[in-house]
């Protein structure tokens, strides 16, 4: 069976220029980041099909266009890849590191094209390049052979993975088997590999960032969908969610859910006094404060206009009431100046808890209500804990 090379590479070149349609209608669906990668990675494959356009139709074209022109170019499609993922993955972009050795393995590959002519010599140095350009696009993708880790990212790891091995197979060929190393278009075995290889891989880059893309929205839109506009904190949806997990927890540990639920007391006349735009100021602000009381591992969520939840695992009552005072008194020493005049804030606060093996959120939440509940009947600006109450158990198992 004989390969024809330059057929390869025309044909990588037509998989990348439609990979790179597919990804550029694709930018539509994202925004932010995810788009702006995308968009990146998108010309990036656009200039890898131009790049292995110009390298199939060596002979055809003259040798500047096919061998530096189509070398710059290949190394700033790399270069663009390199930043679109790390760009994607929030690491470090390292694009200086990138643009000088691009720039300085691209001088190399012009030396060894037209002064020391030595194509083994000018394949080191595309090279080495490229390795540097895989071992950034490998490491942040690395989290992914965790158990848990992202089938995007293992998608991408496992087509970047198979690119350095044919790339030091490549380069090692020649030294292994004594035969020079020869142009790109000779049909030799590994030129073969590395052509197919070379063909195929926009697809699967392609699919992988595709995907890594669209795992990025969906934690985007699950944090959204769980994240209080206002406050930042969690929502009623996220708060019971994290009750139901820290639940099963204290049940396998043996240890008690601490939960407080509290009120801004007489709300409404900061609304009526500064405007509802002055009252978020006041939810902010409080929120502050209360984060301020808290200990790691606490969590807090707003459950409804101005009542938040705390959660705090391996807190019994006792200490869950100490809990509710230290923000009690955090909050009513808060001083809040609007438009010149003072506002001071006070909260109720009532106090439950989970005893191990409980597992009825429903019922935990109603209990820390009612002893709120009692917190605003007997005077607001204090803390009661179900235990205080008539008829509410301290905890339920
Ligand atoms: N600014 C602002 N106000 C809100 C928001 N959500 C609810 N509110 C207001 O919170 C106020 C709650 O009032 P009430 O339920 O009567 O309670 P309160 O005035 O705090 O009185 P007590 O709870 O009995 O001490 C209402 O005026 C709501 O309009 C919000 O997101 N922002």
């Amino acid at each position: 069976m004989s390969i024809d090379m330059a057929t390869l590479a025309l044909m990588g070149a037509a998989q990348a220029l439609l990979m790179a349609v597919v990804l550029w209608t694709s930018t539509g669906s994202y925004a932010g980041v995810a788009r702006a990668s995308l968009r990146l990675r998108a010309g990036a494959q656009a200039l890898e099909a131009a790049a292995w356009g110009l390298l199939g139709l060596r002979g055809h074209v003259a040798d500047w266009l096919s061998i530096p022109v189509a070398n710059a170019v290949m190394l700033v499609s790399y270069a663009m890849t390199v930043h679109a993922l790390r760009m994607l993955l929030g690491a470090p972009s390292r694009l200086r590191m990138v643009a000088v050795a691009s720039v300085a393995g691209w001088l190399a590959i012009v030396w060894y094209t037209w002064g020391a002519t030595s194509f083994q010599a000018r394949m080191v140095c595309a090279s080495l390049v490229i390795m540097l350009d895989l071992a950034l696009l490998i490491a942040p993708l690395l989290d992914s052979l965790r158990r848990d880790g992202s089938a995007a990212k293992r998608v991408l790891l496992a087509t970047l993975a198979i690119a350095v091995a044919i790339v030091l197979w490549r380069n090692a060929e020649p030294l292994l088997s004594s035969r020079p190393a020869t142009g790109l278009l000779v049909p030799t075995p590994i030129n073969a590999i590395y052509m197919m290889f070379s063909a195929m891989q926009p697809l699967f880059t392609s699919v992988g960032f595709l995907l890594l893309y669209n795992e990025t929205m969906q934690a985007e839109l699950r944090l959204l969908a769980r994240t209080d506009p206002l406050t930042g904190v969690n929502n009623r949806l996220a708060l019971i969610e994290t009750i139901g997990r820290l639940l099963d927890a204290a049940g396998s540990s043996g240890r008690p859910l601490g939960v407080l639920m509290l009120d801004v007391d007489h709300f409404k006349a900061v609304n009526d006094r500064f405007g509802h735009g002055g009252g978020d100021r006041v939810l902010l602000s409080l929120v502050e404060r209360i984060q301020r009381a808290l200990s790691h591992g606490d969590v807090i969520g707003r459950v409804g206009g101005e009542e938040f939840v705390v959660l705090s695992p391996g807190n019994d009552l006792c200490r869950t009431r100490a809990l509710g005072e230290r923000i009690r008194t955090e909050v009513e020493r808060a001083q809040l100046v609007f438009d010149g005049h003072v506002l001071g804030m006070t909260v109720s606060v009532g106090v439950t808890e989970a005893a191990p093996g409980e597992n009825d959120v429903t019922a935990l939440l109603q209990r820390a209500d009612a002893a709120l509940y009692a917190a605003k009947h007997a005077g607001r600006n204090r803390v009661v804990t179900t235990g205080d109450v008539a008829g509410v158990p301290p905890a339920s198992a």
